[in-house]
């Protein structure tokens, strides 16, 4: 029988259909979960909610399978040390995204109209009236940041206020964003334009610190923020040095370092501070205990693993495509000779859209091969950022006829100037192929195995001439593709050859034919 521990105050309904399903439950919110593992080592499935999942929790559980987050954020799992144990982690996408909307529209509101002030000061028998003149919710600018289960139901519920609404998330195409019902803006712009501005991205590493001093300046006097996202996605010094120099910036949270009593960082900054009641409602309780132990059923028996957050890749993406990002950040790393790398544009055609976010570790791979590999996607993109590089998925025009392809940009700098090679590649019957460098089109070559990559003058007899150098080293050509650019004159030879083309023989074929590039690649 599957023993499932559930340390957290979660609906009876979990526990009690997993117990119909066959399930040995054990529930109990008032011990810390490091005490309860010491009583129960063979536990297969954790359900939590904020409660911390450590790697020492996980290397104490010799049978864990899954940990089960009743809930949306999972940064209280360590999600990486759980691949390496190849424990799956899974949440319950929008189980609880209404109990927080409707609380950011109280949130909203209770500000607005000075209502925990208000009833305290009449209670005290004081009459406060005039003190206590609001504002209204009405045809205000409210800008959303994370356009997710969360910041999209936020948009239908505040409809009735008949507001302007912007909307930022970097990993949504522009179209879907304006279909939501959001004016695609960005970050600055919000920030600068908003009356109340609503944070809905998910915590840890790629967020913290995504609201500072730059942004927070922007605010208009007046305006309100509103954190019920994660404690660290607002620099909440950077807002305090502000507050202090006078700035009327109204900051609401329900989030904080600890899900704990004491001392509150941010209570010198809040105008409202919540005890992290988001989700606290009887109805998203009910749901996310609900889905927890469905979910949970659907994994063992019959290997649902739709909502696990830490796979190597979501269901419905072909490895392929992973594969074909790896190899177009090495090939363009490559052809900018190593220069250091100062940004990154993506580009993901067609289905590939859907998941972009998940290339970012294979990207990662291809430009910076010393990087941790086997990263998650959001890791990934703070690594990228760590070492300098600005990352940016671009939206792909959608009248642009290039199927499930991807392009990549790469930007150097040389001699302090941006230099920009950029790649396109397709997976085709399962093989990646190059399809792109720079101004030179329907190349359509394998990627795999050894490629010498040659931009020269076009002329008669260059092929020729390439092919006896590599012949006299012994090394045989198995294919070339040689578009040529017609517009500047200029040819690309792309030649796969048996064996890898050295450094220096590299060097001798661009002499022989006075190439203006040249560069081999072994993948
Ligand atoms: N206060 C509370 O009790 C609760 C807080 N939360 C927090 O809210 C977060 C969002 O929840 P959901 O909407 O359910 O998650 P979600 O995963 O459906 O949406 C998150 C959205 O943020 C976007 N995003 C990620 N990084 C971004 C970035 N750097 N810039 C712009 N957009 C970015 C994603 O593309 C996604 O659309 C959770 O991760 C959790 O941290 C969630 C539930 C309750
Ligand atoms: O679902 C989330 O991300 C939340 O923050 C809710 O946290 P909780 O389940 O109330 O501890």
């Amino acid at each position: 029988m599957k023993k499932v521990l559930i340390p957290t105050k979660l609906e009876s309904i979990a526990a009690n259909t997993l117990k119909a399903a066959g399930y040995e439950i054990i529930q109990e919110a008032d011990t810390p979960l490091e005490e309860q593992i010491k009583q129960h080592p063979d536990t297969t499935a954790l359900i939590v909610r904020s409660e911390k999942v450590t790697p020492e929790i996980m290397d104490a559980l010799l049978n864990l399978k899954v940990v089960i987050r009743a809930g949306a954020g999972y940064d209280n799992i360590d999600i990486v040390h759980a691949r390496k144990k190849n424990i799956d982690v899974m949440n319950t996408p929008g189980a609880n995204s209404n109990a927080v909307a409707e609380e950011v529209i109280a949130m909203i509101l209770a500000y607005y109209r000075h209502i925990v002030d208000a009833d305290n000061t009449t209670r005290q028998g004081l009459w406060e009236k005039k003190r206590y003149m609001g504002s209204e919710l009405t045809k205000k600018t409210v800008g959303i940041v994370g356009l997710g289960n969360i910041g999209r139901l936020i948009v239908k519920r505040l409809q009735g206020f008949e507001p302007t609404l912007l909307g930022y998330d970097h990993f949504l195409a522009r179209q879907r964003a304006i279909n939501i019902g959001v004016t695609p803006t960005s970050l600055e712009e919000i920030f600068e334009q908003a009356d109340i501005i609503t944070l809905h991205v998910p915590g840890g590493p790629s967020t913290k610190g995504m609201v500072g001093a730059d942004l927070l300046g922007r605010m208009k006097n007046g305006s309100v923020l509103i954190n019920c996202s994660r404690y660290g996605v607002v620099d909440e010094e950077a807002l305090a040095a502000l507050k202090a120099e006078g700035r009327k910036i109204a900051y609401l949270t329900d989030v904080h370092p600890k899900d704990a009593a004491g001392d509150k960082p941010s209570a010198a900054v809040a105008d409202l501070l919540l005890p992290h009641l988001g989700a606290n409602t009887i109805e998203a309780n009910a749901k996310a205990a609900r889905r927890a132990a469905e979910q949970m059923i659907a994994y063992f028996d019959e290997g649902n693993t739709s909502c696990v957050v830490n796979g190597e890749s979501p269901t419905g993406l072909n490895p392929a495509h992973l594969h074909l990002t790896m190899m177009l950040g090495t090939f363009a790393r490559i052809a900018g000779e190593g220069k250091p790398i100062r940004r990154i544009d993506c580009t993901f055609y067609g289905d590939l859209r859907t998941y972009r976010k998940w290339f970012t570790p294979k990207i990662l791979e291809g430009v910076l091969p010393h990087a941790e590999k086997g990263l998650m996607p959001e890791a990934a993109e703070e690594s990228l950022r760590e070492h300098g590089i600005v990352f940016k998925a671009r939206e792909p025009m959608d009248d642009k006829p290039y199927e499930d392809s991807i392009t990549l940009d790469l930007t150097t700098e040389v001699d302090g100037e941006p230099v920009t090679t950029s790649v396109r590649g397709v997976v085709t019957e399962g093989i990646p192929m190059i399809s792109r460098i720079n101004t030179f089109h329907g190349l359509y070559s394998d990627m795999r195995g050894n490629t010498l990559v040659l931009r020269y003058k076009d002329r008669p007899g260059v092929i020729a001439l390439i092919g006896s150098t590599l012949a006299s080293a012994g090394i045989n050509i198995d294919n070339i593709v040689a578009p040529i650019d017609h517009a500047c004159g200029e040819a690309m030879a792309l030649i796969k050859t048996n064996k890898p083309v050295t450094d220096e023989q590299v060097a001798e074929i661009s002499k022989g034919i006075d190439a203006l590039s040249a560069f081999a690649v072994s993948l």
